[in-house]
């Protein structure tokens, strides 16, 4: 059965307002989406859309560059999991084909879940990003809303909340034809806060899934699990642990 779920699209500026009840109305419908499907998209957030436009810029003058120029940024050449990653430099679904796109920074196209804490992800206009639907084992997609920011929580966030919140499966299938760019930032918060579940998540300490771990070990033992070993995709670092794929 095709999925019915959508994204929702929350109006941030309720948020902004300062306004008490508005600023409930728009957290109802955050927590509601990170409760049901671990995505949501927001709007009218006061990132200025020029600064969105130059930055789509920057990427696709960046992308545009010879090889041997992106290759000086190449990501293997520093410790820090940043920089420029060929293309087919990834594989992250299990007997598939390497993923066809470069990134920039991190980015993974294949079925995954994203490890840390949130995501926010700007979507140029090209269509292509698709979460699972674990009801109906099937996807939806996430169709870009000019200027809006796809958020979803990663594994990090799941753990916090003792698994409240849902780090879900997603994945990119561009159908278009056309080059997709897509502006993705990762946030972790600081390394050294330590990730415990958080006490309304659980009613007896006993219910608690997960050891404390702080930000940093967990996130520097993802990097190693996924990127450590050349060449290996390691199943139990980006699987996705709800659907099975075929
Ligand atoms: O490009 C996209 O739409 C999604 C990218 C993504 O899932 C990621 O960077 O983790
Ligand atoms: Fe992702």
């Amino acid at each position: 059965m095709p999925s019915s779920k959508s994204t929702p699209v929350i109006d941030f500026s309720d948020f902004l307002s300062g306004d008490e009840q508005r600023m409930q109305y728009c957290a109802d419908k955050i927590r509601d989406a990170c409760l049901t499907q671990g995505f949501f998209q927001i709007v009218n957030h006061d990132i200025p859309a020029s600064l969105q436009k130059d930055i789509f810029k920057a990427s696709k003058a960046f992308f545009a560059l010879p090889l041997e120029e992106k290759m000086k940024l190449d990501k293997s050449l520093n410790k820090y999991n940043r920089g420029y990653e060929v293309m087919h430099g990834q594989m992250i679904e299990a007997n598939t084909r390497p993923d066809l796109k470069e990134g920039y920074y991190i980015s993974r196209m294949g079925a995954h879940r994203d490890f840390g804490v949130i995501t926010l992800l700007l979507q140029g206009d090209v269509a292509g990003l698709e979460v699972w639907d674990d009801e109906v084992r099937d996807w939806y997609p996430v169709p870009p809303v000019e200027g809006a920011y796809v958020v979803n929580l990663g594994n990090l966030f799941e753990q916090w909340t003792n698994d409240k919140y849902i780090s879900n499966v997603h994945r990119v299938i561009n159908r278009s034809g056309e080059e997709r760019y897509s502006i993705s930032f990762n946030y972790n918060g600081n390394p050294d806060f330590v990730v415990k579940c958080i006490e309304k998540c659980r009613s007896k300490p006993e219910e608690e899934k997960y050891a404390p771990v702080s930000v940093e070990y967990y996130v520097v033992q993802k990097y190693k699990d996924a990127y450590g070993r050349v060449g290996i995709y390691k199943s139990e670092s980006f699987a996705p642990q709800r659907p099975t794929l075929a």
